[in-house]
């Protein structure tokens, strides 16, 4: 473990089928950091994200985290019947929020409106702006990210950025996948 550390990565290495998608990925997230993760379609960047969040055992090395952290998958993780009110909520219950900050969420994510839409009827934004809001239901030092940019627009992408921003000025680090600008300035990248 990197010392001060909130997570590191040491020689990940990981095959899918028959091809190595990456060998000897090392890297350490500190407060106030921003890593992003580059590489062509297909390359490993979810694999890899999924390998920091726990969700995914590496062929290789290891992950230590030393605070919990948010993962925001590429597909937001909406059933489709779920409403941005309904899916906050579920999560809120989740992890001991108060459902007054459900609204609060809500509003700043500037779902008010569509708050009772059911997921299939939600644009492509509004299903990203769900998603992200459960990184602001409850404070969580690692944030990882799937290509979060993907389907906001410019008032969107403003939010998102003014909220890693914030987070980064907590002490809170973000790992995320990004393809083109990434919008802030990033502590370093790491081709995959
Ligand atoms: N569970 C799995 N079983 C088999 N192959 C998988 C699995 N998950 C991912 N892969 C393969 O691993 C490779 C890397 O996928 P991954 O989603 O990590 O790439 P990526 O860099 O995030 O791509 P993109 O930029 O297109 O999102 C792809 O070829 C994918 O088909």
């Amino acid at each position: 473990m990197s010392i001060g550390a909130l997570l590191s990565a040491t020689d990940l290495g990981m095959i899918r089928g028959e091809r190595i998608l990456f060998r000897n990925v090392s890297l350490a997230a500190h407060a106030g950091d921003a890593i992003v993760l580059r590489g062509a379609n297909g390359a490993g960047k979810t694999t890899l994200l999924r390998i920091l969040a726990g969700l995914t055992r590496p062929e290789t090395g290891k992950v230590d985290r030393s605070a919990p952290h948010h993962w925001i998958a590429h597909r937001e993780g909406l059933k489709p019947h779920e409403t941005p009110f309904t899916h906050l909520g579920l999560w809120a219950r989740a992890w001991g929020t108060s459902a007054g900050q459900i609204d609060a969420v809500l509003d700043k994510m500037a779902l008010i409106r569509p708050s009772g839409v059911s997921a299939r009827h939600l644009s492509a934004g509004q299903r990203r702006r769900t998603a992200l809001g459960r990184l602001l239901l409850q404070e969580r030092p690692i944030w990882l990210l799937d290509e979060p940019l993907t389907a906001l627009d410019a008032d969107g992408r403003e939010l998102l950025l003014g909220m890693i921003s914030e987070h980064r000025m907590r002490g809170g680090a973000i790992i995320a996948a990004i393809h083109g600008d990434a919008g802030f300035d990033s502590t370093c990248e790491v081709m995959i």
